[in-house]
């Protein structure tokens, strides 16, 4: 299985950003893994253009559940297709707490990426509160049990699962690898239990503040399949780095 590295630009980025794209294409021309940036959907068919014939593959943020209608300022996944996309993220910590999406909203929505052709890219975590309460698994295990389909019917590679701590997110803080092992056994064997042995194929993503100098250990543990990264993707200077730790992993 290869790794992924996965860059999230959030709501960064704009025409002039995607000289930082050129730069990493350039750099790393054959990854040994792949390489995907998801920037804000108003950039990805202007990226898709900048690195045309490259190794980065580029996805969005988030899509709605339907494929089209009165939905103001949303976007479907064949939209992100259509764009150029070949992943989304879903059901990232920050659309659960800013939009309040609730795990069946990213079940559906994950069904409708599936649907367009695109890989879906769904995230779990846990917030401070609920670790320090010794919850982490418990959630863990409930956010996978309500945002994913009940049946794989979907290749393996097509769905991919990031575990991004919340409170690890753009703070500089991480779990220890001892913990994010624990978790990262604890989805495969939850996802080997539900949909038996092609959950193995699944790829597993650690998020949360990954940078140059953490990502090499981090992508030792094991189960971790590759990582999906925020402020540390904007640069090539960072991103680099960590493409070339994943394509070593
Ligand atoms: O939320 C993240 C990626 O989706 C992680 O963000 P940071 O890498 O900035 O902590």
């Amino acid at each position: 299985m290869r790794n992924l590295a996965a860059g999230n630009w959030k709501m960064n980025g704009l025409v002039a950003d995607l000289a930082q794209v050129q730069a990493l294409a350039k750099a790393h021309p054959a990854p040994d893994c792949d390489v995907l940036l998801c920037p804000p959907a108003t950039l990805i068919s202007r990226m898709a253009d900048a690195v045309a014939g490259s190794a980065v593959m580029l996805g969005g943020q988030d899509c709605h559940a339907n494929a089209s209608g009165a939905h103001t300022g949303d976007i479907s996944a064949q939209m992100l297709k259509d764009a150029g996309a070949s992943h989304v993220i879903l059901g990232h910590s920050e659309r659960r707490a800013d939009h309040g999406e609730s795990d069946a909203i990213v079940l559906a929505k994950t069904q409708a990426a599936l649907f367009a052709g695109l890989v879906a890219i769904v995230c779990v975590g846990e917030t401070e509160a609920q670790r320090d309460a010794g919850q982490t698994l418990d959630v863990i295990g409930a956010q996978l049990a309500g945002s994913l389909l009940a049946q794989l019917d979907c290749a393996p590679n097509d769905l991919v699962i990031a575990y991004e701590p919340v409170w690890a997110i753009g703070t500089g803080r991480t779990p220890t690898l001892e913990e994010v092992g624990a978790v990262h056994r604890f989805m495969r064997a939850t996802l080997l239990d539900r949909f038996g042995a092609a959950a193995r194929e699944m790829r597993l993503l650690y998020g949360g503040s990954v940078k140059p100098a953490n990502a090499t250990e981090i992508f030792a543990v094991p189960e971790v399949n590759g990582a999906l990264v925020g402020g540390a993707s904007l640069k090539a200077d960072d991103f680099g780095p960590i493409v070339a730790a994943l394509s070593r992993g």
